[in-house]
């Protein structure tokens, strides 16, 4: 059993906190938000007042915050709290820079570091079936897995420190524009006559079969658990998706990588949050791809 500390008790960090405790560890918490502080203290986290109060005795921290300019934010500030030999895990989506950046802060102060970012969305935050993407030491990683293990089903090292961010911006670039795919074919679909399960049966089935598809359709029907059926509620909010696939953009302008799919996904995600969509589920972009086949 370890004394951990979770930063971040959002919509996948509440959840994810929640696990740990489940699993018989003492999780004390810190959120900005007093709501996401009370809803992980229902799952058995103790509630922290500040940073501080959370970090004290820790044995290892987790962070899960929006951007990497936050996790840069509390990482600067909890490596001047914990004693050295902590081990400090960041499972936010952030650019491979910034999770470079946390990992030689950490480094600074003695600690040990992963970047572990995650794939399996708010339902796989509660049910613990997350995949984890680690960057990081052989030795960071053999102490963080366990942890993982209680958050997660899939755990995969993939190298050295902000190769999991980098695993992780690539995975979201295929998952941004698979979405746009399967909502086209879907808006063609319609115009064709065919009905949603018609298409559905289909593609799940054959060469078209992708997890935006199995797992998150856009149109409501063919997969009741898809936020479509829920009024595209996130799930994986527009604004996130964004996120994502800017990163992937930075980061194909850095190495010098084409990815003419992605920068397109990315626009047309770019256009959809500018319309106000940016809380909404991302596979709500059907609907503004609808749109764009109709006359002005
Ligand atoms: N939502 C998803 O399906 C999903 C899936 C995979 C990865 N992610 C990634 O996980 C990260 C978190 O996503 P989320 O959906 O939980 O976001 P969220 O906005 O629900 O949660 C973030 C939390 O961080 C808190 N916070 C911000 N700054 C803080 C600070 N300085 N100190 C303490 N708390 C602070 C906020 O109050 C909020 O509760 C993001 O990087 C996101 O891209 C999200």
């Amino acid at each position: 059993m370890k004394q951990i500390a979770f930063i971040g008790l959002g919509n996948m960090g509440g959840p994810m906190a929640g696990n740990l405790a489940k699993a018989g560890h003492r999780v004390t918490g810190f959120d900005l938000s007093q709501a996401s502080l009370d809803a992980a203290a229902k799952a058995g986290v103790t509630a922290a007042g500040t940073l501080r109060d959370a970090v004290k005795d820790a044995e290892v921290v987790i962070t899960m915050l929006p951007k990497g300019e936050h996790v840069i934010a509390v990482w600067r500030e909890l490596c001047g709290l914990v004693p050295a030999g902590t081990l400090l895990i960041d499972c936010s989506t952030v650019d491979v820079e910034s999770a470079r950046s946390a990992h030689a802060l950490a480094e600074a102060a003695g600690c040990a570091s992963l970047d572990a970012p995650v794939s399996g969305g708010t339902g796989g935050a509660a049910a613990g079936t997350l995949t984890f993407m680690a960057g990081g030491t052989e030795a960071a990683f053999g102490r963080a897995r366990p942890l993982l293990e209680a958050m997660g089903k899939r755990i995969v090292h993939c190298g050295g420190n902000g190769a999991g961010q980098a695993a992780k911006i690539c995975n979201n670039m295929i998952l941004g524009i698979s979405m746009i795919a399967v909502g086209e074919a879907f808006a063609l679909g319609e115009k064709l006559g065919l009905s949603h399960q018609a298409l559905f049966d289909v593609a799940s089935t054959s060469s078209g079969q992708c997890w935006s598809l199995t797992s998150y359709c856009p149109v409501p029907g063919p997969v009741p658990a898809s936020p479509a059926n829920n009024g595209y509620k996130p799930g994986f909010a527009a604004s996130l998706m964004l996120k994502d696939l800017l990163l992937s953009q930075e980061a194909a302008a850095a190495s010098g990588a084409s990815t003419p799919l992605g920068a397109a996904a990315t626009g047309l995600y770019a256009a959809f949050d500018k319309d106000g969509n940016g809380g909404r589920d991302f596979s709500a972009i059907i609907e503004m791809l609808r749109r764009e086949g109709e006359p002005d």
